[in-house]
């Protein structure tokens, strides 16, 4: 067990929704790493090496008169945080057919029954993009597919689509503890096709891929669209998640740039998960 310590901070909220959505973003956007969300508000991680007391400061939606947002904050140990996710977190089941579970939670009965350990990953399926994501690899074919997981967290998305057929599954996540999770998860799932990098979009080369699942955030994205785009063979399909409705439009723009056209897109409250096509 690393002993990271993290800053956990709680904020109460007043209106619940869509406050925390967009705090989230906001912090996310600063470097908070991991969230849980509580009947009055969220809980919110970020490592001690990456914190500053003002940081804050850039968190805009803070001071917006028309939101109630109170916080504290202490510091964890990374155990006790884990604590915090294993009481947090329940099974979750995606469109009838995919569960995501702890170790700890009994196996139903479903077709793709995948099981996480986030520890301090993001990816269990509570979180809107992550189980939009899910719900695309779901409507999709992906037998015999080449498949790129960009932003992997605890890989679950890499999961599925090894579950649902693909041949090989390129699974990259720019964090340390993100890349570890997710290779004891492709391990914990018995996956013998997914291969876990860390790293970015640096990594890529003149690797292809019939798909492209990236649920990162509107930056990263942004930037890194043109590299998806390199990569993914004639007629391949991108799914990106990690943003609003309201940033569609500018990631639509720079998809086009490269070829890329918007097919469709789920919501999920605010969030969408959108598919574009070479
Ligand atoms: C929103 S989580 C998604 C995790 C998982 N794929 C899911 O759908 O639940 C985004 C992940 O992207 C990783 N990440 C952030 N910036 C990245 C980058 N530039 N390249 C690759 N991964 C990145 C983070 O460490 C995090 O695990």
């Amino acid at each position: 067990m690393s002993n990271t310590v993290y800053i956990e901070y709680n904020f109460e909220i007043a209106p619940l929704q869509p406050t925390s959505d967009i705090l989230i973003a906001e912090l996310g956007a600063i470097g908070f790493e991991s969230f849980v969300e509580h009947e009055t508000g969220i809980q919110a991680y970020i490592q001690k090496e990456d914190w500053q007391a003002d940081m804050l400061k850039e968190v805009g939606i803070l001071t917006n008169p028309d939101f109630s947002i109170s916080y504290g904050f202490k510091e964890i140990e990374q155990e006790n945080w884990n604590a915090t996710w294993e009481r947090n977190f329940n099974p979750i089941t995606v469109d009838n057919e995919c569960e995501v579970r702890a170790p700890f939670h009994e196996k139903s009965d479903v077709t793709y029954d995948i099981v996480i350990e986030p520890k301090m990953s993001f990816g269990t399926g509570h979180h809107e993009t992550t189980h939009m994501m899910l719900q695309f690899i779901l409507a999709h074919d992906f037998k015999g597919k080449t498949v790129l997981d960009m932003g992997s967290g605890t890989g679950v998305l890499a999961i599925l689509a090894e579950m649902r057929g693909a041949m090989s599954v390129d699974a990259i996540d720019i964090d340390n503890w993100c890349y570890l999770n997710a290779v004891e998860n492709v391990e914990r799932n018995n996956c013998k096709q997914i291969k876990v990098y860390e790293g970015d979009a640096s990594l890529l080369k003149d690797q292809k891929y019939d798909v492209i699942i990236a649920n990162i955030n509107r930056n990263i994205l942004l930037a890194d669209i043109p590299e998806y785009a390199k990569c993914l063979t004639k007629g391949g399909q991108l799914f990106l998640s990690g943003f609003y409705k309201e940033d569609i439009p500018l990631i639509s723009k720079k998809c086009s740039e490269y070829g890329l056209n918007f097919e469709k897109n789920l919501q999920k409250n605010n969030w969408v998960a959108v598919k574009y096509v070479l």
